[in-house]
């Protein structure tokens, strides 16, 4: 049987004291899934990933993730945690500038030891890594490896954002809205190979969006939907 990577049991949070921004009685992600979190403007989408990287702690309820309750570590704790397990890619893909494209790749494994090894470990050297993941997605030429991210069109520096999240392999990839700014064909073949890549790299997906065309690419749905009590819920 696969292991859970997402637990939540009774949780609550509020931004503010009077009024409730999300309650979810239960929701349990298992290892390896794709799951698609769908909900419309405000309904705490990006709220639900905070908690889900220790960011921010749940007012009441737990939220283990791959056994371990996030709410009980310290900010430091959580930030170890975070780098460890979690690969991210946000819609502005926050590539550094000053940087080539390996070095934008290999950059988590800058602040986690345990992605370092797993990277050396899978393609010999971190670099390697970094070109191989690279290559997988398309970039491959010597001119474009050499480039500033800065010269890069949006479809590739997504890309990079995409091996970013994937090296040292991260057991839990969370996509908040990365695919806003591209075109429908762009957008499917983004969303493919993402899921590909997660299929590989044995990591468990959560992807948010409010745009609901999106779920046919995912095995599993999860709507944020308003609650009764107030606030949003799944
Ligand atoms: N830092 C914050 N302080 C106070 N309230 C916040 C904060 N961040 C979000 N909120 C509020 O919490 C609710 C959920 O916001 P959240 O950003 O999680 O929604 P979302 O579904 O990601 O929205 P969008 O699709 O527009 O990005 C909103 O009412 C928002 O105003």
């Amino acid at each position: 049987m696969s292991q859970a990577a997402i637990e939540i049991e009774s949780l609550s949070f509020a931004w503010k004291k009077e009024a409730l921004t999300l309650q979810i009685p239960q929701l349990a992600i298992q290892s390896g899934e794709r799951v698609f979190i769908k909900g419309r403007s405000g309904s705490g989408k990006s709220t639900l990933l905070n908690l889900l990287g220790g960011m921010i702690k749940p007012d009441s309820g737990t939220i283990n993730i791959l056994g371990k309750n996030i709410g009980h570590l310290s900010s430091s704790q959580a930030d170890h945690f975070r780098a460890d397990r979690l690969g991210v890619i946000f819609q502005q893909f926050n590539l550094l500038p000053y940087l080539n494209l390996v070095e934008n790749v290999t950059l988590p494994c800058r602040f986690s030891r345990r992605r370092l090894l797993k990277a050396k470990e899978n393609y010999g050297s971190l670099e390697q890594a970094a070109i191989e993941l690279l290559a997988e997605l398309g970039l491959d030429s010597t001119e474009l490896l050499n480039r500033s991210v800065r010269e890069l069109s949006t479809g590739q520096q997504q890309r990079v954002a995409l091996a970013r999240a994937l090296i040292g392999q991260p057991n839990l990839i969370i996509a908040d809205e990365p695919t806003s700014a591209l075109d429908t064909e762009h957008r499917d073949r983004f969303i493919e190979l993402l899921s590909q890549q997660c299929e590989r790299h044995h990591s468990t997906l959560l992807f948010v969006s409010h745009d609901e065309s999106l779920k046919k690419h995912f095995s599993r749905v999860e709507v944020l939907q308003p609650n009764p009590a107030g606030g949003f819920c799944i």
